[in-house]
C-alpha cells in the first residue's frame, strides 16, 4: 500500500500514532511492556535463540530494561545496536551488564561506553527484537525515519527472527509503506500476537 493509496504521508502517520502513544502514562506503560515481555519469553524461537538483539528503549516505545536483564539472567548473549548517523546503519554490541555499561548517545538512546564496546556480526544473531512507531496486521513498519532497521534488515539472513514489540495503539489499519520497507515476522502487543 503506498503512500499515495492511503491518503497520508508516513510523516503524518508517524506524528498521529507517536501522539496516541505519548498518552500512556507510566504505569500503563509498564503494565503492557510486562505482558508484552511475557509474551516474548513464552515464544519457541526466543527460548530456542542463543544470541538476542534488543534495542534500547527511549521516548514511549516498549520498554526493554527488565527483559534484557531478564535474557542475561537466563544465559542468553544480548546484543544492542549503535546508530552510525554517517551511513545510518547499526553497529552491533554485545552487552553484558546493563547498569554499568551504558551511556546516554545517538538521539538520546543509552549505548555502551567505548570500553564496552564488543562488536558482534550480523551472523551471529539468532533473533532480533524490533522498535516502531506503527504497524499493522501484516506486519508492515513505520520507524521514525532513519531507515536505520530496513537498511539493518535488509543484510540480515532471512532464517533470522525478527520480533517487533509494541503497544495495542500503536497498531493502525495500514501502515504507510514504500518499496524499501519489510515486515516483521511477528509483531506482540499486550493483547495479541500478530503473524
Ligand atoms: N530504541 C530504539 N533504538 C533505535 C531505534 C529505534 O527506533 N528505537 N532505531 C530504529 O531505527 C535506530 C535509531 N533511529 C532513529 C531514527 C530517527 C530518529 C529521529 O529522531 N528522527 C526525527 C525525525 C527525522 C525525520 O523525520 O527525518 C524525529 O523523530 O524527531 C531517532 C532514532 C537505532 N536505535
Ligand atoms: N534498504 C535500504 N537501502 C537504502 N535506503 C533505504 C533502505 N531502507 C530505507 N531507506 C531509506 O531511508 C529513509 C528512511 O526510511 P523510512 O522512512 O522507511 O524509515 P523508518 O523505517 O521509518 O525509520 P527507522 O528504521 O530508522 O526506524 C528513506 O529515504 C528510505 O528510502
Amino acid at each position: 500500500m503506498s503512500a499515495q493509496e492511503v491518503g497520508i504521508t508516513k510523516q503524518e502517520q508517524r506524528e498521529e500514532v507517536m501522539n496516541y502513544r505519548q498518552r500512556l502514562t507510566d504505569k500503563e506503560l509498564l503494565d503492557k511492556s510486562m505482558e508484552i515481555k511475557k509474551k516474548l519469553f513464552e515464544l519457541d524461537e526466543f527460548i530456542e535463540a542463543e544470541v538476542i538483539m534488543f534495542y534500547v528503549d527511549f521516548r514511549n516505545e516498549v520498554k526493554t530494561e527488565f527483559m534484557i536483564k531478564e535474557a542475561l539472567n537466563d544465559g542468553k548473549r544480548v546484543v544492542i545496536p549503535i546508530s552510525q548517523v554517517e551511513d545510518r546503519s547499526l553497529l552491533l554490541s554485545e552487552l553484558k551488564d546493563y547498569d554499568q555499561e551504558l551511556e546516554t548517545g545517538t538521539y538520546d538512546i543509552l549505548e555502551p561506553r567505548e570500553e564496552y564496546i564488543r562488536p558482534v556480526e550480523h551472523s551471529e544473531l539468532d533473533l532480533v527484537t524490533v522498535p516502531g512507531v506503527a504497524f499493522d496486521e501484516d506486519c508492515n513498519r513505520l520507524g521514525y525515519g532513519g531507515g536505520y532497521y530496513d537498511r539493518f534488515s535488509a543484510g540480515l539472513d532471512p532464517d533470522v527472527d525478527r520480533i517487533a514489540l509494541a503497544f495495542e495503539i500503536q497498531i493502525v489499519d495500514q501502515v504507510v509503506t514504500d518499496e524499501h520497507d519489510l515486515p516483521v515476522d511477528k509483531v506482540l502487543t499486550e493483547k495479541r500476537v500478530i503473524t
